[in-house]
């Protein structure tokens, strides 16, 4: 199966280092989920390895090549980079075909893409009328034309409602079940996590985190509850009953890791012990990431993680 390989990537405009010094593979059978902040050079990076731009050093490549280096590459990755670039006189059947015939597909497949993404009923009004999110439809119909092993999505979400967002979470799943490699971008961590298996971060051009999905989640989203309460010696008793693990600090508060405020507080209720405050304590993921992406520096020592 086909993967994209990224070697030492850097891609400077003038003085400003846009990608720097980029190494991670993106793997068959799964959805990785590109990360990062505004300007963090997600973008660049698709278009590094599109070969719509050129590396200052390093490289990107597609099934062990440059992207333009392929005869047939709408058959080895399809993308969805910018919604904006189909032309709006056009209607969105033309515009596929034109796409189908230019690159040697069978006009057929141009219905079954239109079907796909849920743009067959508005196939041939003229795209200047469409709104971002059925531009989104239609640039994921036009990545999805030459039925390609890679496909890559720059954030497939935007402009979407909630039917769409949902729509696109099952699509990248079942690309990925098929045995494509799925590359999307996103700026948000909560939706990235309903449909990543693996988790690829970049802050300032840099790579942050290679990791797999789970082991993110695992490491980030820790259950913990604090409780405070005027009895702690009842309570640390009944939650010790209950199988949970209890610290104790001076001031009367107690934290249980692995836990709920739920949970502690029916342990409570039942022990007839008053509860004074009761307050879940986990880190959302979003925090996690923010606090990842914040501060570059402290970040990088912790070791990184190759796939
Ligand atoms: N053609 C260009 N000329 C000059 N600077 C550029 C160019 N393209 C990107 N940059 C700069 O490179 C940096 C990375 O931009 P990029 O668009 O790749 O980030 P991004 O992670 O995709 O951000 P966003 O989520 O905002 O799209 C930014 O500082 C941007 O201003």
């Amino acid at each position: 199966m086909t993967s994209i390989d990224i070697q030492q990537l850097t891609k400077e405009y003038g003085t400003r280092r846009a990608v720097d010094r980029l190494t991670f593979r993106v793997g068959p059978g799964r959805v990785t989920g590109f990360l990062g902040p505004n300007g963090a050079g997600k973008s660049t990076t698709l278009r590094l390895v599109l070969g719509l731009a050129r590396p200052s050093s390093g490289t990107a490549l597609i099934g062990g090549r440059p992207y333009a280096a392929h005869p047939r590459p709408l058959h080895v990755a399809g993308a969805l980079l910018d919604p904006r670039a189909a032309h709006g006189a056009r209607t969105a059947r033309d515009h596929l075909l034109a796409l189908a015939v230019s690159n040697g597909i069978a006009v057929r497949r141009v219905d079954e893409v239109l079907e796909l993404a849920g743009v067959a009923t508005v196939a041939d009004r003229r795209i200047r009328t469409f709104s971002l999110g059925m531009r989104q439809r239609l640039g994921i119909a036009a990545a999805l034309l030459g039925d390609p092993d890679v496909v890559v999505l720059d954030e497939p979400s935007n402009g979407l409602d909630p039917e769409g967002i949902a729509w696109i979470r099952e699509l990248v799943r079942d690309l990925a079940r098929a045995g494509r490699t799925v590359l999307v971008s996103s700026h948000l961590m909560n939706e990235t996590a309903a449909f990543a298996d693996h988790l690829v971060v970049l802050g300032r051009g840099r790579l942050l985190a290679d990791t797999p999905m789970r082991e993110f989640l695992d490491a980030h989203s820790t259950r913990r509850v604090r409780v405070r309460t005027a009895d702690p010696d009842r309570l640390h008793a009944a939650l010790a009953r209950a199988g949970h693990t209890v610290a104790r600090s001076g001031d009367g508060h107690c934290t249980v890791d692995g836990a709920d405020a739920a949970e502690v507080g029916a342990v409570a209720a039942a022990a007839g012990v008053p509860v004074l405050e009761l307050r879940d304590e986990r880190a959302s993921l979003e925090e996690a990431y923010l606090a990842l992406t914040a501060d570059e520096t402290e970040f990088a020592a912790t070791p990184l993680q190759e796939a």
